[in-house]
């Protein structure tokens, strides 16, 4: 893969002030992700992914280093980054169409008319199979497809780059594999660039171009990054029978159980 640089983190260090003193949440991490690339972060509990997320989501500023994005410093939060979190994050009182419209009118409203920004929100809701489901509120659907309206209303606004943070830790295991091959296919063919954070050791191997295993806290790091070199489309089924597939997966597990055993808190 030879894209040009994309989201580029130099130096970053996360230092938050609390109560009890100061803690030193992430240490010199420098990364680089292409465009098109797709990322996972692993890493133990509490060791700074979803504060690495945030950070590159633009929610969290760095105590030091800088983050990239498209060549422009990441100042804040932006549609050009849409995140989608573990909870959906939908607004009750909305249809589906309705939750994603809203993210559509944010980023289009001032440039489009509305029945292109209506032809947005529709394609969004085809885009993960929830054409029929367009009236529904979100208690009157399941949880696998309020996350697919969540991946829906953040494609739908075009974005630079996705940022999930464990997206799919909520569901069972069939609706999990269901959406993570969907989420391949949406991928593949939006050719979207995704940073995507996880605890599932399988998920990370299926489904990213480089897995970025991070270091203990506190003052993590990125210990090693795996190089998934597996033929696209990727089939669950064939993988599961794929020699590399398993030393992938080793490789995960020796980090995380034997290099960075006995994390500081919980294991994950
Ligand atoms: N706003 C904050 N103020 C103080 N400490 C924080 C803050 N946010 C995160 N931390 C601490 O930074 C560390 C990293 O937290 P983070 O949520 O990024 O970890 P994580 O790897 O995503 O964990 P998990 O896998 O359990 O979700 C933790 O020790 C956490 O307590």
């Amino acid at each position: 893969m030879d894209e040009p640089k994309f989201i580029d983190i130099e130096g970053v260090e996360m230092v938050f002030h609390t109560r009890k003193g100061v803690f030193h949440a992430l240490r010199e991490i420098d990364l680089t992700v292409r465009k098109g690339e797709f990322i996972t972060l692993i890493g133990h509990s509490g060791c700074g992914k979803s504060t690495l997320l945030n950070l590159i989501a633009g929610l969290l500023k760095p105590t030091d280093g800088v983050l990239l994005c498209a060549n422009r410093e990441i100042a804040g939060p932006s549609p050009e980054r849409s995140v989608v979190f573990q909870n959906h994050s939908l607004l009750p009182w909305l249809t589906c169409y309705e939750n994603i419209y809203l993210g559509v009118e944010r980023v289009f409203g001032k440039t489009e008319t509305r029945s292109q920004l209506r032809e947005r929100t529709l394609q969004a809701l085809a885009l993960v199979g929830l054409t029929a489901a367009e009236g529904k509120r979100p208690h009157e659907i399941s949880g696998g497809m309020k996350q697919r309206v969540g991946i829906a209303r953040a494609l739908a606004m075009e974005p630079k780059v996705l940022l999930m943070d464990e997206p799919f830790g909520a569901l069972d295991a069939l609706t999990r594999a269901h959406l993570q091959d969907e989420l391949l296919k949406i991928v593949a063919a939006t050719k979207s660039t995704v940073v995507m954070v996880t605890h599932d050791v399988d998920e990370a191997v299926l489904l990213s171009d480089r897995i970025v295993m991070m270091t203990n806290g506190p003052a993590a790091t990125i210990g090693e990054i795996v190089d998934v070199r597996l033929d696209r489309p990727r089939d669950r089924v064939a993988l599961a029978q794929d020699a590399r597939y398993g030393e992938y997966r080793t490789a995960v597990l020796e980090f995380l159980y034997r290099k960075q055993a006995h994390p500081a808190k919980e294991a994950a």
